[in-house]
């Protein structure tokens, strides 16, 4: 038996049109949101992923400015370009594309976006907000995850989940979203630390694949009938590659392609974030 198919493109097209009907009334009320991007450098996988961002702002009528800045940006002139955002009245949220080159601190330039333009969800701010389940922005493949799995129908309270990575983007605010009381799950998160991870995975009803290492969850580590979400890529011959092995799909019950899966859904919630933030923004008028 093969594995259903958890189709994450189709989804995020579907919140696509949804959200477009919420533009358009923000439009119509006189309140444009506004998508900020800032990359640093020529990363391949980074220049895709914006692109991809523009083009769905073009789709669902959000304005997008982009600031690209070459690889030997220096941290002052990051700094410049991060303030330019935040005073920029047409940008109503922004994010800076990570992974920043190695010479750039990327936590200072996280710190640096005002919380209330942070689009990302990943500013300390926001992510403080997350450990006190606070109302706020979610990080946007967190929030993608937990969308698929509910519109999928995957049971969260008391499901056992191990997530592997402890990443900042996923693992660790994936964590703390499925362990608030609206998804009640119970989390086991593993990392390049734990010492049997096999014993860990194969004890999950879900098991969300973070790691960035091409086919490293094999079926051998997951429960008959378990969900699989596939998070990680790693780029070979330049083509993207899951962490979830051919093989677990005959294990399985329900698998998110890579591509195709989760990554889709990580835009769809940006442009959710970008339109909530700019609902609330309407609101206060
Ligand atoms: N500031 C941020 N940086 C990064 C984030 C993030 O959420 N905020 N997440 C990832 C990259 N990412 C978004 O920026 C992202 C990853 C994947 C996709 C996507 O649509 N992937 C396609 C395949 C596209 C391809 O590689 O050819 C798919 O999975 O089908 C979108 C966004 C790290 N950085």
């Amino acid at each position: 038996m093969t594995a259903e198919r958890i189709d994450g493109k189709a989804v995020a097209a579907q919140i696509k049109d949804e959200l477009k009907v919420r533009v358009d009334a923000l439009r119509a009320k006189g309140v444009v949101p506004g998508l900020g991007t800032v990359l640093v450098g020529a990363d391949p996988g980074s220049q895709i992923y914006v692109g991809g961002k523009h083009k769905d702002c073009a789709q669902v009528g959000i304005e997008s400015i982009r600031v690209d800045l070459p690889e030997d940006t220096t941290q002052a002139q990051l700094d410049e370009a991060i303030q330019a955002l935040n005073d920029n009245p047409a940008c109503t949220g922004y994010i800076v594309q990570l992974p920043l080159p190695k010479h750039l601190d990327e936590h200072r330039a996280l710190s640096l976006i005002d919380p209330d333009k942070d689009a990302d969800g990943l500013a300390p701010a926001s992510l403080g907000k997350l450990v006190l389940t606070e109302p706020g922005p979610l990080p946007c493949t967190p929030r993608g995850i937990v969308e698929l799995l509910n519109r999928y129908e995957v049971p969260l309270s008391g499901a056992e989940v191990c997530v592997v990575g402890r990443g900042t983007t996923v693992g660790r605010p994936l964590g703390l979203l499925l362990t608030r009381k609206s998804e009640n799950a119970t989390v086991t998160l593993c990392h390049t630390g734990t010492k049997d991870l096999a014993a860990h995975t194969r004890e999950a009803d879900i098991v969300i694949a973070a790691v960035g290492r091409a086919g490293f969850l094999t079926a051998d580590m997951v429960k008959p009938g378990a969900v699989v979400i596939d998070v990680g890529v790693s780029r070979v011959d330049g083509k993207p590659v899951g962490d979830v092995a051919a093989d677990v799909w005959e294990v399985a019950s329900k698998v998110t392609p890579n591509p195709g899966g989760v990554g889709p859904m990580t835009r769809a919630m940006l442009l959710s974030n970008v339109v909530d933030r700019a609902e609330q923004l309407a609101d206060q008028d």
